[in-house]
Order: C-alpha cells, then sequence, then structure tokens
C-alpha cells in the first residue's frame, strides 16, 4: 500500500542536498520544496513506512490513497534524544521554590526515587504512554527514554524494560544520584553504589539498554566527579553499552571533555564551557545536547549555542522531560528557546530538533525527509515551518500518523 501525502505548502526535508530546494538564508540547509508532495509506502506491524518519492505536487506519482494537506507545511518529525520519562509523583513545590530563588542541586531525585519506586507497573506503564503521546501530539516521533528514578538492579531493570515498551533509544542511568538510603553509609555508601552500579545492575541492566549515561557533576553531593564518572562509562561500554553523559549543568567540570575522550555519542546540558571544552567539542565526534526547558524552569543562565555553532560544534535540542529541572515534553518551546534565548537562528533550531538529535543518537534513518529513509512526518497547522517558534505556546504541530 502507497500513500500520497500532498498540498503540502512547504515540505521541509531537512536534507541540505535536496534538489529544487528554495534558496536563501532564512531556509540554509532545510531543503525547502513549496507546493510539494511525498509519497509513502510499506510499513506494516514491525516495519516502519518508507519515504518512496518527494517533489512538486504537479509531478506525483499515482499512490493507492491520497491525503490532502491544503497547503499545512511538513517537517521530519523531531528527535527527542534525552528523556527521563519512567516516573511518578510529583515536585511541582520544588519548581515553586526555584522560582523564588532556591537554587537547583539534583536532591530532589530522591523524592521521584521513592515515588517510583512505591507504582506499580502498570501505572509507571500507563504514566509513561501517556507523555510518549503527549511528545507525539506536539511533533516529536523519536524519543530516548532513560532509567534513573530505580536506584535498585530490580527499579533500574524495571525501568528500563518498561522504555523498551515505546522506544528502541534506552538508556541506562544508574549512575543518576547515589541512592537516598545509601548516603548515610549504612547499607554500604556511594563506593559500594557505585560497584553495584558498574557490576550487578549494569550486567541486569544491558540487555534492556542500548546506551548508558552518568550524571557528571562535581557541583552536586548527590551526583559523580570525574573518575567515578569515568568508571560507569568504561564499565558500560565494555558490556557493549553506547556512551551519554549529563555534563556541565551546574558548573564547569571534567564532563565535557570526559565524553570527547571515550567518544560518547553525546554530552547533555552544557550550560557552563570553559574554552577547552569548546575546543574539545569541535574537534570531537560528540554533538552538545542542548537542553533549554531545564534553564527555564531552574532559572539558570541559557548554554550560549552561538558560541558552539560558531566553533563547528555539532548541536542537538532536547526536552530532558523530567520531573525535577524540565517537566515540559515540548520539542515546539525547545526550539523557541533555542531561538529566543541560545542565539540560534530558526533554521539552526529546527536542524538541532531534527537531524542534531538523530546524530546524538548515531541515527541516519530519522531526523530528515529523505527517500529510502523512514517517513517520521510532523504537521504544521500554518502554511510555514516557521510558525513553530512564531506561534510559542500554541500546539500548532503534530506527529503525521500513518
Ligand atoms: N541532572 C540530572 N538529571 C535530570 C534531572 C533529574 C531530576 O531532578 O529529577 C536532568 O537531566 O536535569
Ligand atoms: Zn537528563
Amino acid at each position: 500500500m502507497s500513500m500520497l501525502i500532498t498540498g503540502i505548502g512547504e515540505l521541509v526535508t531537512c536534507d541540505g542536498g535536496t534538489e529544487g530546494a528554495v534558496e536563501d538564508p532564512l531556509h540554509a540547509g532545510l531543503g525547502v520544496l513549496r507546493d510539494a508532495a511525498v509519497v509513502v509506502g510499506g510499513g506494516g506491524e514491525d516495519t516502519a513506512p518508507v519515504v518512496e518519492w518527494i517533489g512538486p505536487a504537479d509531478r506525483a506519482p499515482a499512490a493507492d490513497w491520497a491525503v490532502d494537506l491544503e497547503g499545512r507545511a511538513v517537517v521530519p518529525g523531531f528527535v527527542d534524544s534525552h528523556s527521563h520519562l519512567v516516573f511518578a509523583g510529583d515536585r511541582s513545590a520544588e519548581f515553586a521554590a526555584r522560582m523564588s530563588g532556591t537554587p537547583y542541586d539534583g536532591g530532589g531525585i530522591a523524592v521521584t526515587v521513592s515515588a517510583t519506586r512505591a507504582a506499580s507497573d502498570g501505572e509507571l506503564r500507563s504514566l509513561l504512554q501517556h507523555r510518549v503521546q503527549e511528545m507525539r501530539s506536539q511533533g516529536t516521533t523519536t524519543v530516548e527514554v532513560k532509567s534513573g528514578y530505580g536506584l535498585t538492579v530490580e527499579d533500574e531493570v524495571r525501568a528500563l524494560r518498561l522504555g523498551g515498551e515505546v522506544t528502541s533509544e534506552v538508556t541506562y542511568l544508574g549512575a543518576h544520584v547515589v541512592p537516598p538510603e545509601r548516603r548515610d553509609g549504612s547499607s554500604g555508601g556511594r563506593a559500594a553504589y557505585l560497584d553495584l552500579v558498574c557490576g550487578e545492575m549494569l550486567e541486569a541492566c544491558a540487555p534492556y539498554a542500548r546506551w548508558v549515561d552518568v550524571f557528571c557533576e562535581p557541583a552536586s553531593p548527590h551526583a559523580f566527579d570525574g573518575e567515578e564518572s569515568r568508571r560507569v562509562l568504561e564499565a558500560g561500554r565494555a558490556a557493549g553499552l553506547g556512551l551519554r553523559v549529563h555534563g556541565n549543568q551546574l558548573g564547569e567540570g571534567p564532563g565535557v571533555r570526559l565524553a570527547v575522550e571515550l567518544g560518547a555519542a553525546s554530552v547533555d546540558h552544557c550550560t557552563y564551557l570553559s574554552d577547552a571544552d569548546v575546543e574539545a567539542l569541535a574537534g570531537g565526534g560528540t554533538v552538545a545536547t542542548l537542553l533549554p526547558g531545564v534553564e527555564f524552569s531552574t532559572r539558570q543562565p541559557y548554554p550560549d549555542a552561538r558560541r558552539l555553532l560558531d566553533a563547528g560544534v555539532e548541536v542537538a535540542v532536547a526536552t530532558d522531560c523530567n520531573p525535577g529541572t524540565c517537566y515540559s515534553s515540548s520539542m515546539p518551546l525547545m526550539i523557541a528557546l533555542a531561538v529566543r534565548e541560545m542565539g540560534m537562528t530558526p533554521a539552526e533550531a529546527l536542524l538541532a530538533a531534527t537531524v542534531g538529535g538523530a546524530q546524538a543518537l548515531r541515527r541516519n534513518d530519522i531526523g530528515r525527509v529523505v527517500v529510502g529513509r523512514r517517513a517520521d512526518l510532523a504537521v504544521v497547522d500554518a502554511p510555514s515551518w516557521l510558525h513553530i517558534p512564531y506561534r510559542v505556546g500554541v500546539p500548532v504541530v503534530r506527529a503525521l500518523e500513518i
């Protein structure tokens, strides 16, 4: 079965090599075709639909059935390469305290850990599914999901198993923080927890995960320093997992350079960067993933995306959707913040939310609209993709259900 999607006012392929694309600085690198059509084929229970043809609507081939978008814009589905969707409980009061000046230090993670441990599988599954649906309704078609609110072998495995029900991009984050019951040393303390994270917990979790991550943040008493983080990442790599790092969120530190040195796919946050960090990122194969919803929700300064882009660093933008630092699932909001607060052009922000996210997950089948690749599309209820940041806070974009 094939489907013709026609009446596309603007098709944004996010592929700079698209033939016949609009050429002007506003659309640089976006591969925008006007009055376009897309033919999508395949797709079944186990296979994703594929783009079979793109081009001008008046030259589109016939298909089994057709849908007319009546002049709306189409963009690649957003790739949200950083989220913590498996959790229970509520921390809205912590948000309120931050808005009146209380700084974030990671201590609230313990609140979510207790609520998540206490929730049943069914409760967690339903919360997770609801959050993924919320993302799709705002244009996200791929999401990475981390564990990190279980912090026992059983609870971490459970989070990864549930995450695997909604995405193949599942990340083991046993090294989120030292769990509360181990902070007084009574059941083994910090060193013993690290042994567990790199030993028995890793062994149990690796079959359910594609990635390992660590909250590398010497500025937080709850998270991990450079040497501890190196140990977690090296153990994860030896277990066959790809590497991701939470780095430089609360202050300058070793996270970014460690991520680049070990060949991580992505280092996320990058809020506080030294010149040496930027230099390392520019020369390495690690994507800098910026999470502007975190700065919004913690009142921290926004990272300087312009500095990174001008240095030639690959940049992604993601939500970090989690109950502590950013309880937003909205990629359109992140794009708007990237433009308004981080010095990105609208085109750069859209690329960071699509191709950038794909690169941060080391995927080349998503993030662009290209013949032969997955048909992950989002529809903008407007004549131009620019309405995504322009109509901030208005739900103008949704995943196209094919
Ligand atoms: N910084 C570490 N982890 C999350 C926040 C988790 C929480 O506070 O619940 C983040 O990416 O910001
Ligand atoms: Zn995070």
